[in-house]
């Protein structure tokens, strides 16, 4: 299907209706389905071992109402999309000044798992969805011990999906026993004055963080918290100020797909996260979530079907932020009555 046949609906300001966005969800999960381009991520073994044709789609509105199709209740592991969120606990924590100087805001233009961004760069992390960022942030949650900071971070992330989230312990193992890219970049960090905390033990629980289960039902709620200024729509709670919530879009419109993050404010024009087991996380500010999951990849390590899947909701919806019409006016000057 080309752009012709998928007209960009112009926002206005709320969700169409209920049953509107329950067919909407069920007819982007019909059309994406059709098709089957991509890859499986394979450089992590356990996530090459997934069912390729796995499909869900969901949106959460910011009432709390939640729409799902296809696989939105199959769990999978968050993988990058962790960053996010990891990024908004942490600037809650220190604030956005401390987060921005620390670890930056701009796309570095490479590749998520980039040794040569970080050298280009001189150290810099660049920006906490690349994943020298994210260990950078990662390490700045404050704790006593690597094993109290995964307890913060699960906990975070749990409030922002409403429910406790566990860790898949074979995707974790799988990636800690193959992750040496990760601790070099971890380790590149430290020479460079970017990690005050051991290096590896951030990595590690990095890598946990990533292997946390989710589902695309879950994505959407917590996308959905962003979406309602940090509060959580379905349990109420607070979870990070509307300012860090704010922030953490702001991020992800630059630098939430990688070095595809031009392609994807382009076509879909709301701030995203991908993660390499499929999953992809959209927020429509003051709107809601939407939460896809399909495992596969095109080459950046975005999901193929979820990509499409999220372009035909925001157009759909009437989300994209860039669409606007001319308001109904006369001619300029414009003429008040009395
Ligand atoms: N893009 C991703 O989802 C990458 C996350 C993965 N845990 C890694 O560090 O390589």
């Amino acid at each position: 299907m080309d752009e012709a046949e998928l007209p960009i609906r112009v926002s206005t300001g709320s969700l169409p209706g209920w049953e509107a966005v329950e067919r909407l969800v069920l007819d982007a999960h019909r059309d994406a389905l059709a098709v089957s381009d991509g890859v499986v991520a394979d450089y992590i073994p356990r996530l090459a071992q997934v069912d390729p044709e796995l499909f869900g789609v969901s949106v959460a509105e910011v009432d709390g109402a939640v729409h799902t199709a296809g696989d939105a209740h199959v769990a999978f592991s968050i993988q990058s999309i962790s960053k996010a969120f990891v990024y908004a606990l942490v600037c809650e924590e220190l604030g956005h000044t401390a987060v921005r100087e620390r670890v930056g805001v701009n796309n570095t233009g490479l590749a998520f798992n980039s040794v040569v961004a970080i050298e280009l760069n001189g150290g810099h992390p660049m920006n906490p969805m690349v994943n020298a960022g994210a260990i950078a942030t990662t390490a700045l949650v404050p704790a006593a011990s690597p094993e109290e900071r995964w307890g913060r971070i699960q906990d975070g992330l749990s409030a922002f999906a409403g429910r406790r989230l566990e860790l898949d312990g074979e995707v974790y193992t799988s990636e800690a026993d193959t992750n040496q890219r990760n601790r070099a970049i971890g380790t590149l960090l430290e020479a460079y004055g970017r990690i005050d905390t051991d290096p590896l033990a951030a990595v590690d629980v990095y890598t946990r963080q990533c292997s946390l289960l989710v589902t695309a039902a879950d994505l959407a709620v917590m996308g959905a918290t962003l979406a309602d200024g940090g509060v959580n729509p379905v349990t109420g709670d607070r979870v990070v100020s509307a300012s860090v919530a704010r922030d953490t879009l702001a991020v992800l419109a630059s630098t939430g797909l990688y070095e595809r993050s031009g392609e994807w404010l382009f076509e879909i024009g709301l701030p995203g996260k991908s993660g390499v087991a499929g999953g992809i996380v959209t927020v429509s500010p003051g709107k809601g979530g939407i939460g896809v999951f399909s495992p596969r990849l095109d080459s950046a390590g975005n999901s193929v079907r979820g990509q499409r899947a999220t372009r035909y909701l925001s157009r759909a919806l009437g989300l994209d932020v860039f669409a606007s019409e001319a308001h109904a006016h006369g001619p300029y000057p414009y003429t008040r009555e009395s």
